[in-house]
């Protein structure tokens, strides 16, 4: 759906220490594009990073994610699973878009 490449650093909070953390091995920004499956009408955010290609986030849309815009660039959501995920995006603009696409993709569902 956003073929556009929103960049973001990609973070899950660790309940335990409760912090978060980069998703991945390694710190850094990530492209993170919101991918439609035509057929079965299913979203997944899927995130790769921009050093190594490492994907550091692959999670289903699903029609209950509650999608936070927590500040202007930091955006965030629970999965199925209860992991909490995190974007802190380089700017307010692709965060504008991202979540546009996130309002489409759950309004779609
Ligand atoms: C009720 C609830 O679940 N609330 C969630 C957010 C949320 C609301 C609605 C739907 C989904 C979600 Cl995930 C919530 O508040 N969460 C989820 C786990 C962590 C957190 C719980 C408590 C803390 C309080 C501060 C806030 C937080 O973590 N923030 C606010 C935005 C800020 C932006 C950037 C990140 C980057 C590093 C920095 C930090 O942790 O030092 N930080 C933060 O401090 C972020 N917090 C959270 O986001």
């Amino acid at each position: 759906m956003s073929d556009e490449k929103c960049l973001a650093s990609v973070m899950i909070y660790d309940d335990g220490e409760r912090k978060w953390k980069a998703a991945g091995k390694t710190q850094g920004l990530s492209s993170v594009c919101i991918y439609r499956h035509t057929q079965e009408n299913t979203f997944r955010v899927i995130g790769r990073k921009d050093q190594d290609g490492e994907v550091v986030i692959n999670c289903a849309v699903v029609p209950q994610l509650k999608y936070n815009r927590a500040t202007a660039t930091f955006h965030q959501w629970r999965d199925g699973n209860g992991t909490v995920y995190g974007l802190n995006f380089s700017t307010g603009h692709t965060a504008a878009a991202f979540a546009a696409t996130m309002d489409a993709a759950l309004d779609a569902l």
